[in-house]
C-alpha cells in the first residue's frame, strides 16, 4: 500500500513500530490497524537518495490491501488498457454489426407487399440512387475541409456515408467483416510500400 506522512506520522511510527500516516482529507495522523486491530509491524524504514520517499519494512497481522489481497498493486496498466481497447473495439463492431442486419432486414422486407417505407429500401432497389448518393455523401464529408469549414458536421457526415456504402455492400453480398478484415490486414504495411510493390509486380 501507499500513504502520505508528514513529520509526526514518521515520528509515531519510529517509537510505535505500527506504520502510521496522515490523512490528507482528513487532515489527522493515522495509524493502519487502530480500528481493525490489523497492524503493519515496522521492521525498518529506508529513505531514497534525495529523501522524498520513505518505504517502511514491515509485516502486516494480515494483508494490507482492504481487498483482502498480499498488495493493493494486483492491476496491471497493461490489462487495463487491453480491457478499454477490448470494450471500445465491440462497441465499434456492435455499431456495424447491427446496422449491417438492419439493412439485411429490410432487404428481407422488399419480399413482402407490404411494409414501411424505408430510405435503405429504395436504395437497395435503385442502384443510380444507391451510387449517386455514395458520391454526393463522400463529397459532402470533404465539402468542409477544402473549403476550411468547421467540422461540427464531419462525424454525421461520415455516418452518412458508411450507411450508404454499407447498402452497397448488401447488394454486392460482402459483409463488413470482409472490410474490416482487409483492414486489419493492411495494419503491418505503409500505404507507400503497398504501392511501390504494386508498381514492382507491374512492371
Ligand atoms: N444510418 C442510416 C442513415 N443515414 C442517413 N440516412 C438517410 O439517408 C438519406 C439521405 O438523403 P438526403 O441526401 O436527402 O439527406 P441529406 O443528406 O440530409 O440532404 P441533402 O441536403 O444532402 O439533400 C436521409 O433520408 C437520411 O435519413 C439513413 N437512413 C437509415 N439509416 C439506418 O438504417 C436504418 C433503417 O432505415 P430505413 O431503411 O429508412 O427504415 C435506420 O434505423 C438507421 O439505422
Amino acid at each position: 500500500m501507499q500513504g502520505f506522512v508528514n513529520k509526526d506520522a514518521l515520528a509515531t511510527t519510529i517509537t510505535s513500530r505500527k506504520a502510521t500516516f496522515f490523512s490528507q482529507s482528513g487532515a489527522t495522523l493515522w495509524t493502519k490497524g487502530e480500528t481493525s486491530n490489523n497492524f503493519i509491524n515496522i521492521y525498518d524504514m529506508f529513505v531514497d537518495c534525495d529523501r522524498d520517499s520513505i518505504i517502511y519494512l514491515g509485516k502486516p497481522d494480515v494483508p494490507t490491501c482492504h481487498t483482502g489481497l498480499e498488495t493493493c498493486y494486483f492491476t496491471s496498466i497493461g490489462d487495463l488498457l487491453k480491457e478499454q481497447e477490448v470494450e471500445e473495439t465491440n462497441l465499434a463492431l456492435t455499431t456495424l454489426y447491427s446496422l449491417e442486419s438492419t439493412i439485411s432486414k429490410r432487404e428481407l422486407e422488399l419480399a413482402g407487399k407490404h411494409g414501411k417505407p424505408s430510405w435503405t429500401k429504395r436504395l437497395l432497389l435503385d442502384e443510380n440512387l444507391l451510387c449517386a448518393k455514395i458520391r454526393a455523401e463522400a463529397d459532402e464529408l470533404c465539402r468542409p475541409l477544402e473549403e476550411k469549414e468547421d467540422s461540427s458536421c464531419t462525424a454525421s457526415e461520415m455516418a452518412n456515408v458508411i450507411y450508404h456504402a454499407m447498402v452497397l455492400l448488401r447488394r454486392k453480398d460482402v459483409k463488413i467483416e470482409n472490410v474490416l478484415e482487409v483492414l486489419r490486414r493492411r495494419f503491418s504495411q505503409s500505404g507507400i510500400e503497398e504501392k511501390q510493390s504494386r508498381a514492382s509486380t507491374e512492371s
